[in-house]
């Protein structure tokens, strides 16, 4: 059966409605696809931070990673909304499996080459033996974006790099669930929706400011993952789990990013 890497945004996780776990659970039971589960938690890392008193410093959408905000976010991560997912899983008769990118090394990473951002990692490898054993008993497979380095190293990982590479990986296609219906501009004082967007478009978009904040690592690991062999990604809404539906038909919604020139917005 095809798989489908969804990842859901921190941005969306606490307002997911139970159709969308429920959706996911049906297109798993009617074989209409594998759905492997990656999600962030940017909001709740930041609002952990802010009662230690710890200030959240982001550069180009990622967050600067100290030793102490490492295990902060893997706190909040692998434990608190890793479960909670699973949970809702369960809680609609869905078997979940929850583990973090540090689990059987599933996620491994090095140090991202910046220089400014501590423990951020980027993803070297996918042991998607571990996704397979849970999809071939029946379960979901649940991620945390916190990955394994070299001896005891973590790192944080960007929820959308590490659902690319978990993409890329699989070679199968990879959906953002995110609070927005897709790309947006405002253009003659009417805020429209960008349908189809290549690398170009991208990062013309990311030079004028339209993009910006969380949306720059979102379209640009998922631009990088159609360079690794994913067919197509797309960013969907997820308070309207009818979109995910809308998009495996066919239908015009979200913003899918491809290489393949497409008619602007
Ligand atoms: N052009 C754009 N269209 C829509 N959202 C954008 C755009 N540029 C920046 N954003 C911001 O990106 C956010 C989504 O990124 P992020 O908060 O990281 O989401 P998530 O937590 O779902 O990964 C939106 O809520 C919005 O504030
Ligand atoms: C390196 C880095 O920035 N990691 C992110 C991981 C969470 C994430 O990506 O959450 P969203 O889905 O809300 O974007 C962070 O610490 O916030």
């Amino acid at each position: 059966m095809t798989k489908v890497v969804f990842k859901v945004g921190g941005s969306i996780l606490q307002e997911l409605p139970k159709a969308f776990y429920e959706l996911l659970i049906e297109l798993k039971e009617k074989k209409i696809c594998e759905p492997v589960i990656v999600h962030g938690g940017g909001p709740e890392i930041n609002q952990a931070l802010e009662q230690m008193n710890i200030e959240s410093t982001f550069v180009d959408g990622l967050r600067v990673t100290t030793e102490e905000v490492l295990e902060v976010a893997q706190m909040v991560m692998s434990g608190t909304i890793n479960k909670r997912i699973v949970s809702s899983f369960q809680n609609q008769n869905g078997k979940a499996i929850g583990l973090s990118g540090v689990d059987g090394n599933l996620l491994q990473a090095k140090q991202i080459q910046n220089g400014k951002l501590g423990f951020v990692g980027e993803v070297t490898k996918v042991e998607t033996f571990w996704i397979d054993m849970i999809l071939d008993a029946g379960g979901i497979p649940v991620i945390s974006p916190i990955a394994a380095g070299e001896g005891e190293t973590r790192f944080n990982i960007n929820g959308d790099t590490a659902a690319g590479a978990v993409a890329e990986a699989l070679g199968c296609k990879l959906v953002l669930i995110s609070n927005i219906p897709g790309v947006m501009e405002t253009i003659d004082q009417k805020e429209v929706i960008h349908h189809h967007l290549t690398k170009k478009d991208v990062e013309a978009l990311i030079d004028s400011g339209v993009i910006y904040g969380g949306m720059i690592p979102k379209v640009r690991s998922a631009l990088a993952s159609l360079q690794g062999g994913v067919e197509e990604s797309v960013i969907l809404n997820g308070l309207e789990p009818n979109d995910i539906l809308k998009y495996l038909d066919g239908e015009k919604v979200g913003t899918i990013l491809s290489e393949k020139e497409f008619e602007h917005v």
